[in-house]
């Protein structure tokens, strides 16, 4: 590791008023000087078009902190860090207003002595990546000799196959791939660090890890919280490219890629990509099998997504996504892969559950309670991994029950470990892309979503189809019913 006086730099947020800043951002940055991990030589500059002081805009992240931090703030540690950070309101799809930045910037860069080393942080809807990244260009900004410009996209990056790549040719044109950080924060969770671990230092699990032993696999993120203040955002996108297009289909690909050869970050994403490319291109026909929508409608006091601010009366965004993925490769032929996503649903939850056969040459055939083997690995908000097996009662009766294994990380290391962001932030700083997605990973991913989008124009949604507070749209159960299946709790 780079002492942290290699890591001197300026960091400009385009979006600085926005919520991901908000929240986890400026949060992250407060956490990593608590660390012990930010540079001295550095400052932020968060850029956004509200008319706003310094003063104005380091209180409301006072706040922000307070409510955000996995830390509590401590006065010492934020007046170390407040004075590292600046406002500077802009329009940043005008041009001309680059011109003012640029010696704006250099100030900065001089005043904390950064030299000239710069992260561009993208925290701004998807449409605005391209065209900012131009004006950086067009005016200059990142080209300062004997420094790093390093420059982070926020998810989704594009909005389909084709503007991803579009976007992809003008990023890479003035930032170069080495320089380029496609964020997707789920890959700087400590859980989704932790996958390959569990799977390949392990001798237990890897051995079954495959059709011949796991009957399905489920993989769930939902939220309790709506779209709130993102209705802008959010109409745009939808779950399917807010949440399945990237952090869903990483989480897949962690799970079902093989053994790499070696732990280079190239090797890694080289198989990753492999499980993106051979998951089944969905007929429109098998869409409307295999992929359930819904929209959150009203329920009691809580707001339906109509109601949002600046969402469409009879918006047909969805919020929710539960679809079956296969894998077509040897490894996994046969097993489905069960995702699903939700806002404005019953608990804050993200994990992945194996469902293992039950073993077909039964001795205790007659056992009502034998239960499959399941492993859930729990990514948040508690991290650990859960294995159920059967085991005999205690007693004379030779009764077989399921037990319970259960390794609980929040347990042993607190629920203070690092946030993603952070981790995110720091491996920016260090120049190490490993937990960043490559290019053809995120275009492969576009190329398997664009499938159902498509599909879906030809299909108007009856929405709202759940309500706030519950777990999603009937059919979302008969996904799995069907197949005898059900969506586990564990
Ligand atoms: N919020 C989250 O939890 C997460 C968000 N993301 C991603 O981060 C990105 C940003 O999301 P989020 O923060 O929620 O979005 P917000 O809508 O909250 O913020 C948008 C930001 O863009 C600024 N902005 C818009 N137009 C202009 C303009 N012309 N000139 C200057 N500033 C402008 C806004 O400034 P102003 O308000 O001053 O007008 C605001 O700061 C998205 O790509 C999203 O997918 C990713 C993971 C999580
Ligand atoms: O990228 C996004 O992720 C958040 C959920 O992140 P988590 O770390 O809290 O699971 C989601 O709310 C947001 O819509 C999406 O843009």
């Amino acid at each position: 590791m780079k002492p942290i006086e290699d890591l001197s730099c300026t960091m400009v947020v385009f979006g600085g008023t926005g919520d991901l800043t908000h929240r986890k951002l400026i949060p992250a940055i407060y956490n990593l000087e608590v660390e012990g991990l930010l540079p001295k030589n550095f400052a932020v500059v968060a850029i956004g078009r509200r008319d706003l002081t310094d003063e104005d805009y380091r209180n409301k992240k006072y706040e922000g902190i307070k409510d955000f931090s996995r830390f509590k703030l401590d006065e010492a540690i934020w007046n170390k860090v407040k004075d590292r950070i600046y406002y500077k309101k802009l329009d940043f799809t005008n041009a001309e207003a680059y011109n003012e930045l640029a010696p704006y910037l250099k100030g900065i860069d001089t005043k904390h002595n950064t030299g000239g080393n710069r992260i561009y942080y993208l925290a701004v809807a998807p449409e605005f990546f391209g065209n900012i990244v131009e004006n950086l260009d067009r005016a200059g900004i990142n080209h300062i000799k004997n420094t790093w410009q390093r420059v982070v996209i926020e998810k989704p990056f594009g909005r389909n196959l084709e503007s991803a790549e579009e976007l992809n040719t003008k990023i890479v044109n003035v930032f170069k791939e080495e320089n380029t950080y496609r964020i997707d924060h789920y890959l700087g969770k400590e859980m989704l660090q932790n996958i390959m671990v569990i799977r390949f230092a392990n001798m237990l699990f890897e051995p079954l890890w495959n059709n011949r032993y796991i009957d399905n696999v489920q993989i769930t993120s939902c939220e309790t919280v709506g779209v709130g203040s993102r209705g802008g955002y959010y109409e745009k996108s939808g779950a399917m490219r807010d949440m399945i297009q990237s952090h869903m289909l990483q989480l897949l690909s962690l799970i079902a890629m093989d053994k790499p050869s070696n732990l280079d970050p190239n090797t890694i994403r080289d198989e990753k990509v492999k499980v993106i490319n051979a998951l089944k291109e969905l007929s429109e026909e098998e869409v409307k099998e295999n992929v359930v929508r819904g929209q959150y409608g009203a329920n009691n006091n809580e707001k339906g997504y109509r109601e949002e601010e600046r969402v469409a009366k009879d918006s047909e965004t969805e919020t929710y996504v539960a679809l079956k993925a296969e894998v077509e490769n040897a490894r996994w032929a046969g097993v489905p892969f069960y995702i699903r996503t939700g806002k404005k649903m019953p608990k804050k939850s993200t994990e992945v559950i194996i469902q293992f056969k039950l073993e077909e040459d039964r001795l205790y055939f007659n056992e009502d309670e034998l239960l499959p083997n399941t492993l859930v690995i729990r990514v948040q908000p508690m991290e650990g991994v859960f294995l159920q097996f059967n085991a005999k009662e205690p007693g004379t009766r030779k009764k077989i029950a399921p037990v319970h294994m259960d390794f609980c990380q929040n347990c042993q290391v607190g629920i203070n470990s690092p946030e993603a962001y952070e981790r995110l932030l720091y491996d920016v700083m260090r120049g190490d892309a490993t937990l960043f997605a490559r290019w053809d990973e995120v275009s492969a991913s576009w190329k398997y979503v664009d499938g159902i989008i498509e599909a879906w124009k030809n299909d108007r949604p009856q929405f709202p189809n759940y309500k706030s507070g519950t777990w999603g749209p009937k059919e979302a159960l008969d996904l799995l019913d069907e197949e005898d299946r059900k969506w586990l709790e564990v």
